[in-house]
């Protein structure tokens, strides 16, 4: 579903690599963890696989592209494979709940029917039924962390890339946002996400990625934050 063959991500010339010779392979359906210190390269990772920034080096295939080939003009029909969460949330101030979903139908083209029906029961599954109406700030942060999980997910992509989606909640909130990210994985969606998480980690042991400065220098199945080396 992802994979890095030798990438090299240098933002600026003379600078350390962000990513520096990258391989790995992440199979349809895994849930891996990308652990590190701040500014080891985690979101460079995210930003490289939505496209959102081009390897120096390397090749980089997702959801069947080759993003060292893929012309502009494709970036969308990527995007539309792979939704996005994020620490803060990123949702419309001045739309409702439904609308902040709606909108990720809407940008698609899909008709009003459709949108209707689907919302809800996004909004369902989420754990959100009853809240349309509600405008992100009359919301808990876990609620709104839901309705950007809903958003997210809407169009059904097969790849949910999450960048810290824990990082601004409680740990009971957390614990609920992982269980639903978990279930949502076994619905059959992939999912990468960065975590400064330790406890989630540690419970969850899923496949663990860490990166150092950079450098891959763990890959582990069923693993946990800080391996002892
Ligand atoms: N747009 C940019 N221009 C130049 N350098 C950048 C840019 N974005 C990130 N970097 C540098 O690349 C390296 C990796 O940053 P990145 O944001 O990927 O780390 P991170 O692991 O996500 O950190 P954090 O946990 O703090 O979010 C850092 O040295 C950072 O300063």
């Amino acid at each position: 579903m992802i994979r890095f063959d030798n990438v090299t991500k240098v933002y600026a010339r003379g600078a350390r690599p962000a990513l520096n010779d990258i391989s790995l392979e992440i199979e349809r359906e895994e849930f891996v963890f990308l652990v590190g210190a701040s500014g080891s390269g985690k979101s460079t990772f995210l930003r490289l696989v939505l496209r959102e920034e081009r390897a120096t080096s390397g090749t980089m295939f997702v959801a069947g592209h080759n993003l060292s080939t893929l012309s502009n003009w494709k970036v969308p029909s990527l995007r539309r494979q792979i939704g996005a969460v994020f620490q803060d949330f990123r949702l419309l101030p001045t739309k409702t709940v439904f609308e902040n979903v709606a909108f990720a139908l809407q940008v698609t083209g899909r008709p009003r029917h459709q949108i209707r029906s689907t919302v809800p029961e996004m909004l369902e599954l989420v754990g959100l039924a009853g809240k349309e109406k509600r405008r992100p700030h009359e919301l808990s942060g876990g609620e709104q962390q839901r309705v950007a999980i809903a958003r997210a997910m809407v169009n059904r992509p097969p790849i949910l890339l999450a960048d810290e989606p824990t990082g601004n909640l409680d740990p009971t909130t957390s614990l609920g946002i992982m269980r639903l990210l978990d279930r949502i994985n076994r619905s059959g969606t992939t999912i990468v996400m960065a975590t400064h998480d330790d406890e989630i980690v540690d419970q969850m042991r899923k496949r663990v990625i860490e990166l150092e400065t950079g450098d891959l220098i763990r890959d582990q199945s069923r693993g946990v934050y800080g391996a002892s080396r």
